[in-house]
């Protein structure tokens, strides 16, 4: 029997726990032979990798699970990357967020010029990584959760179109089942219709076990009476953050409600209502850092000192079941759905074909079938349009170095008002970038 074994690229990070955890509670149907941890930060690997041995010896003691920072001897012989790298970590990440809010415009990790900034990071180091695994593994497939998945997606499939790439976000999951949950319908006997690109989509039908489609009431219900979608993973943690973000799905809603909106449309939607409640001076990186990664890292290093993962708090939400739900899909030919990004090639009938955008696709052993989604109507397609080009000029710029496209991308995001603004702040994240950054000229 062919057995598989599964690297995680960028595994010091705080979700590797709970990814390798999934791993490993399914590793029969998943065929798993091994799970490697890889890294560039020996110090970060070693935390969450000591604590993935400690965990498999008490949960897998069939599946060896190790760590390094060799790449080499992490990619030999792999049939699954898991890659979820953040070149700079979340202290890069802070800057992104800063820098454009000192200007008056968003900063966030993927939307705005702090997505930008994080792209012309992350797309170097992802395709020095997918160039890599073609030389060492080149049949592995390669699961993508790395952001700003928009530019990352395209960035991979420009320079490696015959790579068995797939760039996944948990983010429509996630939004689908918290609307199960307000439906009080099991998410299983929803199918959820969308389109649009990454972070910047809409649900257009929600339907039943019966082919009913559930959108229109849920519509009426949101126009008419006072709704609130609850993110049970959020409140779970008391990540207060997804709560104001969902509630201004239901206010995008209102506003346009031809399509339910993807939370993130929302900082477009209502960019100036949005950063005027944001604080400069403490962003999401520094709530990360301060709690998500203090939680994690923690619970590691207690574990490790107390040789045992018994009673870890370990959380295993959707994040990590989706990644490996794909992965399972593959090596057992489900023909499963999912919402993948992928190179259009006439998916959204009237958008361009040779961008990628975000569509359902059905999962195999042979790769994705992506879903025809039909023609979209004006005010989504301009939307996509204009974040495409940025998109799209975004990734020239990282590949070719040239300042006059970064220049160029960063007006056409539409959280940037003005040629000097979007100057000032290019200017600022590539000072505060210049170790990380593809020199701009
Ligand atoms: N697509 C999604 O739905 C989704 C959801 C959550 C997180 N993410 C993304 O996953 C990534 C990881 O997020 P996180 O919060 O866990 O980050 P993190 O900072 O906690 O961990 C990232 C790890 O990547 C490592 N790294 C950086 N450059 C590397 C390289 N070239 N090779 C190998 N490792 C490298 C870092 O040392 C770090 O340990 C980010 O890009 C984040 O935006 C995506
Ligand atoms: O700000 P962070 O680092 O906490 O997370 C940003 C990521 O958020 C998305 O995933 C969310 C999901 O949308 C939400 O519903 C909840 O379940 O948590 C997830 C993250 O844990 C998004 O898809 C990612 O791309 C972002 O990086
Ligand atoms: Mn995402």
């Amino acid at each position: 029997m062919k057995k598989n074994k599964f690297v995680v690229v960028g595994a010091g990070s705080s979700y590797t726990p709970a990814i390798v955890a999934v791993l490993l509670s399914r590793k029969d149907d998943l065929k798993l032979s091994e799970v490697v941890l890889y890294d560039i930060d020996a110090a970060r690997v070693a935390r969450t990798g000591q604590f993935c041995e400690l965990y498999a010896r008490e949960h897998a003691q069939d599946v060896p699970v190790s760590y390094t920072t060799d790449i080499e001897t992490a990619f030999r012989g792999a049939d699954f990357l898991f890659v979820q790298i953040r070149p700079g970590c979340n202290q890069q990440r802070e800057k992104d967020e800063k820098i454009p809010l000192s200007h008056g415009i968003l900063g966030q990790e993927t939307c705005g010029l702090g997505g930008f900034s994080f792209a012309l990071r992350c797309i170097p180091a992802i395709l020095d990584i997918v160039g890599k695994a073609q030389e060492i593994c080149p049949n592995a497939w390669i699961l993508n959760y790395s952001n700003p998945e928009a530019m990352i997606s395209e960035a991979i499939y420009r320079t490696y179109p015959n790579a068995k790439a797939l760039c996944i976000c948990d983010m429509p999951i996630s939004q689908e089942e918290t609307i199960a949950d307000f439906l009080g319908i099991p998410h299983k006997d929803l199918t959820f219709k969308y389109f649009g690109l990454n972070h910047f989509g809409w649900f257009t039908n929600i339907y039943d076990k019966d082919g009913n489609d559930l959108l229109p009431a849920l519509r009426e219900r949101v126009l008419s009476e006072t709704v609130s979608l609850v993110n049970a993973e959020a409140e779970e943690k008391h990540d207060n953050y997804w709560g104001e973000m969902y509630q201004h799905v239901i206010e995008g809603f209102q506003a346009y409600p031809e399509f339910l909106p993807l939370v993130y449309i929302s900082y477009y939607y209502f960019h100036n209502e949005i950063v005027s409640h944001m604080d400069p001076n403490y962003t999401r990186a520094n709530y990360v850092l301060d709690v998500r990664e203090k939680v994690v890292f923690d619970d590691c290093e207690r574990c490790i000192a107390a040789g045992t993962t018994k009673d870890s708090s370990l959380h295993t939400g959707v994040h990590g079941n989706y990644i490996v739900d794909i992965a399972n899909a593959i090596i057992n030919n489900t023909h499963e759905r999912f919402i993948i990004n992928t190179m259009n090639h006439g998916a959204i009938g009237n958008f361009n074909h040779d961008a990628v955008v975000e569509v359902p696709c059905y999962v195999s052993a042979g790769g994705i079938e992506p879903v025809s989604v039909g023609y979209i109507p004006q005010f989504h397609k301009s939307l996509m349009e204009a974040q495409k080009g940025y998109e799209k000029l975004a990734v020239e710029a990282a590949l070719t170095g040239s300042y006059q496209k970064a220049l160029q991308a960063v007006l056409l995001n539409r959280t940037v008002p003005s040629y000097a603004v979007g100057k000032a702040v290019l200017d600022e994240l590539m000072e505060a970038n210049k170790d990380y950054w593809p020199e701009l000229k």
